[in-house]
Order: C-alpha cells, then structure tokens, then sequence
C-alpha cells in the first residue's frame, strides 16, 4: 500500500494521494511496484506473487488484471499461495566463513529466481546477499518485553493513511505514528516538513522505553556500519554520498501490524531529511514476520521488474534489522501479509515496529530547495533509468496533495563525497553530475 505514494502522480488524474513520508520513487515513470499496489487494493485477498503473475500475463494493465483475478473469485476463494516459492534456509552452511581482515563486496550472484522467495534466516547470510545486517536477540529481555507493553499502550493512538485510488479510499495495510525526541521538535515537525506535501498532523514525543532502547540501537547501528564497511565495501571505504559521522537517531516511525494479514508493500523510503545513503535501525517487537527485499533493476518494462526474485529475511521478536547505505537507492521492501502466525504470548497477533531515523539538520526545510509552488522540494534518487540511476534530484510533491496537480519543478540536487548540500558546512563541491546529455530523468 506504501507503494501507492511512491509513484507519479500526474498520469492518473482522478487520483489523489497520501501522506507519510518516507516513500520514495523512481523518477522513472508509472512503475510495476505501484501497478501491484493498485491491484492489492483491488484484490485485497489475493498474495503477492499471484498479483505480480497476473499484471505479468496481462502485460502490465491493472484493469485487465483485475478482472481476470475476480471473475473467478466470484465463485471461489483465492488459491493457497504456492508453497514451492520458498527454498532454502542456511547459505552459509555451503559457504566458507569469513576471516579476520577479509574485504568482501555483497554477493553479486543473482541467488533469487524470478517469482521465487529466497527465505534468509542466519545473520551472516542476511549480511552477504542483502543490504542489511540483523541482530538476534538484541535486548536484554526485561528491556524488550517493558518496550513492547510500552508500545501496546501507545498503539490504539495509531492511525491508517487513506489514499485516494481512482474513485475509491484506500486505507494502508497497517497503522503507525511519527515519533521525535521533543515536544519542540514535535512542533517543528508538525509546522515545517512536509511529506508528500503535507504536513503529519500527529506527531508524538519518543516515549522513555523508545528513548532508552534509542541508545542502545544506536551505538549498535553504529557498530554495524563500520562492520559493514570493512567487511563489505571496495577498499573498505565508505561509500560515495555515504555520511562519515556518527549515526544518531532523533525520529521513528513506529508501525503496527495488528494482525497476519497486514502489511506493507514493496517501497523505498523516501531522502529527503536523511539524505543520501542513508541508514536506518529498525528493531522488531511481538509476532516473528518476513521482511521481503528485492533488488531494483533498471526495466524497460512490467515484466523485468521481478527478475531477480525476492529474499524474506526474518525478523522475530527482538531483532534488530540494520538498513545498510545501499538499501534505499537500490533495493525496496516490504513486509508481506502472513498465511500463518505464531501468536507472541505479550503481544498477541501484533507486530511492533520501531525504524529509527537519523534526520539531518542540514536538510531541514529552512534549508532545502523549494518547488514553484513554494513548497519544500521532496529528494529523490533515480532508481531504473539506466543512464541516470543513482543521480539525487529535488522535484515538487505538491503532486501529492490531494486536489493539487503540482509544478514541473526538478533539479538535479548537488551532494559532496560525504552527501552534504551545498548549503552544509564542510561542502567539498558536487560530485553529483548528470552524465552528459542525460541532463532530465524523463
Ligand atoms: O515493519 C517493518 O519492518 C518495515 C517498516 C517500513 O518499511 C517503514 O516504516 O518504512
Ligand atoms: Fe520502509
């Protein structure tokens, strides 16, 4: 459903959109991911990779799709997601492990298949062939367990976003809310960021469990950053628009899957306060579920888009999943529904989330280019135009605002070696340039 405001808008005219922030898009067009999205809400029953057969067979038209799906369900049940779609458990039991001093870059086997999910559970596999890396286990469990009844109370306050899809309200698959660390904060955040252009009317203060937890995920993540870099990138540097300093959470979104059947579907998070390469901590409370990741490859149409199949990493209680500097620019995620669920004995059928954010105060709307419309211009990162991918730029998201069709505006955005704008202290001067003649991503 995320995915719903992760796309362009302008084509679809009859649609509004949604709010939340972090969504991301391609820059690159109406994509396959948003055509999905479209037709899980209007085939809520149906699993993913049914959805994706049939845009496939259906060369990519949601409404022949669509049709095809409930014609046959107004007679019978959807069919049982196939259960030959998952292999495999323990790469590393194959693979030989790894020695001090060793440089190693992420697999760029393609260990996915089309249509298939790859289900990861050991730490060192997820660390070699996706851009995160996983603690099990990752709080003291008085600490985890006093969290998560924490969570529990705050989670009635959770609200659904509702898209405007055609001539229907969509509401997201799951609820959630903003968290910073002050009442100050709050404020601003409530008065001057703009998410898909608008602002988040209800924004919380982190809790003092949250807060506590925050310090520990922190030097964590910041462990595991440096882990990551020795152990993954070329020469074991940082990679380029990747920040040198310290790690440190200031916001959340705090999600929560009430039940199996939410979820979230596949999108990246959006730039815009966290700038390039960003990382994100993302600790998980309650009900074990799968994370899906699916690496993004540059298409020229819907049915390339799942080339490469997809990888679940799971996530039970107590996990910390780390979002690596790679994830946002070249892979997107989601949590699919659950068939099954192992009820947690404090939580029930829930699934707490907490995805703690570094936002930057360099890229503060006081600071960021503003679109004709005069409204802070949102960050994007080219995902699939081959000869631009990985190129930032500042585009209008008064798109997303309901009733507004926005302006043309784009800009290719300047970042230095360690992803600071211009405007930043310490700027060393741009090194994001456009390939000649590739001066617009359309
Ligand atoms: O629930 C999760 O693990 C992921 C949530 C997510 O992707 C997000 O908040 O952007
Ligand atoms: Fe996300």
């Amino acid at each position: 459903m995320e995915a719903f405001i992760s796309r362009k808008r302008r084509k679809l005219s009859s649609e509004a959109a949604s709010s939340s922030e972090r969504k991301d898009e391609d820059g690159d067009g109406e994509s396959t991911d948003f055509k999905l999205a479209m037709l899980a809400s209007l085939c809520p029953d149906w699993p993913q990779d049914i959805l994706l057969d049939s845009l496939l067979a259906c060369e990519g038209s949601v409404e022949r799709a669509a049709d095809a799906l409930l014609l046959p369900a107004k007679t019978g049940a959807p069919p049982k997601r196939s259960a030959v779609n998952g292999y495999q458990s323990c790469l590393a039991w194959f693979a030989r492990p790894p020695e001090d001093g060793d440089v190693r870059t992420p697999s760029k086997k393609t260990l996915t298949q089309k249509g298939k999910t790859l289900h990861l559970f050991a730490p060192e596999d997820v660390e070699a062939h996706t851009p995160c890396s996983i603690i099990h286990n990752f709080l003291p469990q008085d600490i985890a367990d006093a969290l998560l009844r924490e969570l529990l109370d705050e989670a009635p306050s959770f609200t659904r976003e509702t898209f405007q899809l055609f001539d229907r309200t969509v509401e997201s698959p799951h609820s959630m809310r903003f968290y910073v660390d002050s009442l100050d904060e709050a404020q601003e955040q409530k008065t001057r960021y703009v998410y898909n252009g608008s602002y988040i009317a209800d924004v919380a203060q982190t809790t003092p469990e949250m807060l506590k937890v925050s310090a520990l995920v922190r030097g964590a993540v910041n462990e595991e950053i440096g882990h990551r870099i020795q152990r993954f990138y070329p020469s074991g540097e940082k990679l380029k628009f990747q920040s040198p300093e310290e790690w440190q959470p200031n916001a959340s979104f705090v999600n929560c899957y009430a039940s199996g059947k939410e979820s979230v579907g596949y999108h990246s998070d959006q730039l815009t306060y966290l700038g390039p390469r960003a990382v994100i901590g993302s600790l998980s409370l309650g009900v074990a579920r799968e994370f899906r990741v699916r690496r993004i490859v540059p298409t020229v149409n819907a049915a390339s888009a799942d080339t490469q199949g997809q990888i679940a990493i799971h996530l039970p209680h107590n996990s910390l999943l780390v979002m690596h500097a790679e994830m946002q620019e070249e892979w997107k995620h989601s949590v699919a529904p659950a068939q099954a669920i192992d009820p947690h004995p404090l939580a029930g059928n829930k699934r707490l989330n907490i995805t703690y954010r570094c936002y930057k105060e360099y890229l503060h709307p006081n600071y960021t280019p503003r679109c004709k419309c005069d409204v802070p211009a949102v960050l994007r990162c080219v995902q699939k135009r081959a000869a631009t991918r990985g190129r930032y730029m500042w585009m209008c998201h008064s798109g997303y605002t309901p009733g507004q069709t926005g302006c043309s505006y784009f800009e290719w955005a300047a970042f230095d070696d360690d992803g600071r704008p211009p405007w930043a202290e310490g700027y060393k001067g741009n090194v994001n340039v456009p390939a000649p003649g590739n001066e617009t991503p359309v």
